[in-house]
């Protein structure tokens, strides 16, 4: 048996009720359904199903490595089974995500977006899965640069010597498809070139520089739009981060959503909200389609199993993770969040209310343009 777990995160947007609200629960049942069947014949060893928004999200270990077919192709099943629930019901958007009628052996391209990292479990492995709904993976770049690169968020990058070595990001293009690995500390400031421009570069991936950790994050990079050659809706990325013992700890993860960052998605995928942070129950985007939503969710994994706050004896998908944004606590960022997002409101559909030329190219935009190409005359 490998002595490396898989952890993987496989989300779609596979319809939803209240328009692009929330799944139905049978929708989420079915999901289970489909994974205790993967469970049993052995292509995956625990899972969880989840959503945020209107987007559901399957959870799962195995030993079977990043990009499996098996464990894609029991995710694609899943979405498929949820998605029959949904136009049985005449859902919103049902099997919106799922861009191809044949499964072709990874998710990757298909519609769907996938968050994988394999490690060699710790002594303890906490986790901390960040789902996002109506913005793109770019939106993590920000927090994820605090976490991992700026002393004043992360003490840990000071006071922790493992942490203190630093991390390699991998930084992926996602217009022109490349990738680059750079090193912190020694190019924090070439790297914030790149991720500046959010709407070309993201972080996929962020390893510990120490020699006994290995992977720190990954982002579902996947950019839906791309994929689809027109607007389908944003790609609501999910991250996971591995915390504490040389990689920042949980709460060094989660302080940075208490400012609530302007980032792209929102109504039509076409607008800045500021991040809500919220809990998982509290993740229907109510106020114009948004604010985009962020929620952050924790649990262990326990020999190749995930372990919450249920009794470890309960059946094989029934977990009780931590819901982090749930409390109080985050009141405050809830409340600037809508403050700010009023604010963008009210310029209408003006920038810098709505995205830049480039991102709008999925929208009526290039169809306005071709139409009035005639009747533009030249300046004198
Ligand atoms: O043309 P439609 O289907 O009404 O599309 C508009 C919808 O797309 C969305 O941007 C989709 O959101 P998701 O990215 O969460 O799927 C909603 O904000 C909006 O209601
Ligand atoms: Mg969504």
């Amino acid at each position: 048996m490998s002595d490396r777990v898989t952890v993987s995160v496989i989300k779609a947007d596979v319809g939803s009720v209240g328009g692009h609200a929330r799944p139905h629960p049978l929708m989420m049942q079915k999901c289970v359904e489909r994974l205790k069947d993967g469970v049993r014949a052995g292509t995956v060893d625990d899972f969880y199903v989840t959503r945020v928004g209107d987007d559901i999200n399957l959870y799962l270990t195995h030993t079977r490595g990043e990009n499996n077919k098996d464990v894609h192709g029991l995710c694609w099943d899943a979405f498929m089974d949820a998605t029959k629930v949904a136009k049985e019901m005449k859902l919103y958007a049902a099997g919106q995500d799922l861009l191809t009628d044949a499964f072709s052996g990874n998710i990757r391209g298909a519609g769907p977006g996938a968050a994988e990292m394999e490690f060699k479990e710790r002594g303890a492995e906490p986790i901390v899965f960040f789902m996002a709904d109506k913005t793109e993976p770019s939106s993590y770049s920000f927090p994820l640069c605090k976490v991992f690169m700026d002393p004043f968020t992360t003490t840990g990058l000071v006071i922790d010597p493992r942490a203190h070595e630093g991390f390699k990001f991998e930084i992926v293009d996602v217009i022109d498809s490349k990738k680059v690995i750079m090193s912190t500390p020694e190019e924090t400031y070439d790297i914030l070139t790149l991720l500046g421009d959010t709407t070309r570069y993201a972080i996929k991936r962020i390893w510990s520089k120490s020699d006994d950790i290995g992977i720190g994050a990954v982002v579902s990079t996947e950019k839906l739009n791309i994929s689809a050659g027109k607007y389908v809706g944003k790609d609501d990325p999910v991250c996971i981060c591995r915390a504490q013992s040389g990689l920042p700890a949980v709460g060094e993860h989660l302080q940075p959503y208490m400012f609530p960052a302007l980032v792209a998605g929102w109504m039509r995928g076409s607008h800045y909200g500021a991040w809500y942070p919220c809990s998982v129950a509290d993740s229907d985007p109510v106020f114009f389609d948004g604010p985009p939503r962020i929620c952050a969710v924790g649990m262990h994994v326990s020999n190749g199993k995930f372990q919450g706050l249920e009794d470890p004896n309960s059946p094989v998908g029934v977990h009780e993770p931590l819901d982090y944004f749930a409390g109080s606590c985050w009141d405050e960022a809830r409340r600037s969040a809508v403050k700010a997002s009023m604010y963008m409101r009210r310029h209408g559909p003006f920038m810098p209310a709505v995205l830049g030329p480039e991102e709008m190219e999925y929208t009526t935009r290039p169809a306005v343009l071709s139409k009035l190409k005639e009747r533009m005359e030249k300046l004198e």
